[in-house]
């Protein structure tokens, strides 16, 4: 649960904003309608992730509300009524994350999306690759204060080596003029590498040179920033393309997984599982079926049918977290693998066991499964799903709860 602190002397915008933060349920807003309300709520020790903070209260005509939760290390959202050049300055050189001008409901919606890049910006490293040490540590500064990890590299040459060491890097900001790998040479070093095609780059320079914008992008840049830049330009402009990749990566899943079990679906396990297949020198294949599953869903509904398939998925991934695991269709599952098949065998022997073990649903049903295993190298892909679903077939024959293995 992230705290928010929310000191606004109006009623309405109050309102507003605790219904929209109500929305996200990992938000706990702490209204406070004044100056002195404030400062006795930080005096009382609570964390606060963020404060949302009105420019003109009451008791505290002139921001002094501001500088309160700054005092108290809480990164401030800063409400206006008003907005000029020389307020603007004021607030960022104290400190602020943003001030946010109170002209129409968007404003609220802006605070809250605000807010909510914050909390996700928690979990995001990002690599700021910058040679001069000055530049390195304002750009740091700036990140910091939007709550990222960092890391940090010299040049090209060092920031490949901590993206080989650290593969969960989002975000790259590096500027272009650097000792042995310039940024340019860096995109596209980075581009060509198959596991970092996803991650956000943002160019940046000092330079004159007008192509070199067009240069970054041409690369595989996503963004660029001249130096010396506004700090509204730079937040925007990060949080612009994280928003972008993230509304990419989410498009992406939901083609690929289930959207009942949240585990991947038939499209994805054929396209993965062919390329596992091409690369792999030892594969399984095997097709799991709950037994009796009609009945679940006869006796006790399909509301509870599908949180069986739910928890069965669950318990599927548990057991084979490293192998491809997929919903094949209705409650039949399959799982691809390349390790070594009869580690793999004695694994599903495992799962089988715990499936008997444990109680499923909010119905506590007993529930079994049955399942066919190829392990013979096949031609394709598609010949081993078929045999291992003839193997569950005869294991189904055979009385259920059993497996049959094709070696
Ligand atoms: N609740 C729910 N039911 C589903 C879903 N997809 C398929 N089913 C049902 O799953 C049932 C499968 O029934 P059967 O193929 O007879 O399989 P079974 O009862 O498990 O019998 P055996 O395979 O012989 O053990 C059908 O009644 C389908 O309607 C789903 O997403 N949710």
């Amino acid at each position: 649960m992230y705290n928010i602190l929310v000191v606004e002397d109006s009623g309405v915008v109050r309102k507003v904003l605790s219904k929209l933060l109500q929305e996200h349920s990992y938000f706990r807003c702490v209204m406070c309608v004044d100056y002195s309300e404030a400062q006795a709520r930080l005096a009382e020790g609570e964390t606060f992730f963020a404060a949302v903070v009105d420019l003109n209260l009451p008791d505290a005509a002139s921001g002094e509300a501001v500088e309160l939760v700054l005092k108290h290390n809480v990164p401030a959202i800063v409400l206006t009524g008003n907005f000029d050049e020389g307020l603007r300055s004021n607030l960022l050189d104290k400190g602020v994350i943003d001030y946010i001008t109170k002209d129409s409901r968007f404003a609220y919606n802006q605070v809250v999306n605000l807010l909510d890049r914050l909390r996700k910006n928690l979990s995001i490293k990002v690599l700021v690759v910058e040679d001069s040490s000055t530049s390195s540590a304002y750009i740091c500064s700036l990140l910091r204060k939007l709550q990222f990890k960092l890391l940090t590299a010299t040049d090209g040459v060092d920031a490949l080596q901590v993206l080989a060491q650290d593969q969960d890097i989002k975000l790259i900001i590096a500027d272009h003029k650097m000792p042995r790998m310039d940024g340019c040479e860096l995109v596209k070093q980075v581009r060509m590498d198959r596991r970092f095609q996803d991650v956000v780059f943002i160019g940046l320079s000092s330079s004159g040179d007008g192509i070199l914008s067009a240069r970054f992008i041409k690369n595989g840049a996503n963004d660029f920033l001249r130096k010396p830049f506004y700090h509204e330009e730079f937040f925007c402009r990060i949080f612009q393309n994280l928003d972008s990749q993230e509304m990419l990566e989410q498009i992406r899943d939901s083609a690929n997984l289930d959207a009942l079990t949240n585990i991947y679906n038939r499209r994805y396990l054929f396209n993965q599982g062919e390329t596992m297949f091409l690369d792999s020198n030892e594969i399984s294949v095997a097709m799991v079926d709950v037994d009796n599953f009609k009945q679940v869903n006869d006796n006790f509904g399909h509301r509870v049918g599908d949180q069986l398939l739910q928890q069965f998925s669950a318990l599927l991934i548990k057991h084979f977290g490293s192998d491809l695991v997929g919903r094949y269709g209705g409650e039949e599952f399959a799982i691809i693998s390349n390790r070594n098949q009869t580690t793999f065998c004695v694994d599903m022997a495992r799962f089988m066991t715990s499936v008997r073990n444990r109680l499923f649903t909010e119905c506590d049903l007993a529930v079994t499964c049955s399942v066919g295993v190829c392990t013979t190298e096949k031609q394709n892909l598609s010949d081993m799903l078929d045999t291992a679903d003839s193997h569950l077939y005869r294991a189904k024959k055979a009385g259920k709860d059993c497996i049959e293995l094709c070696t």
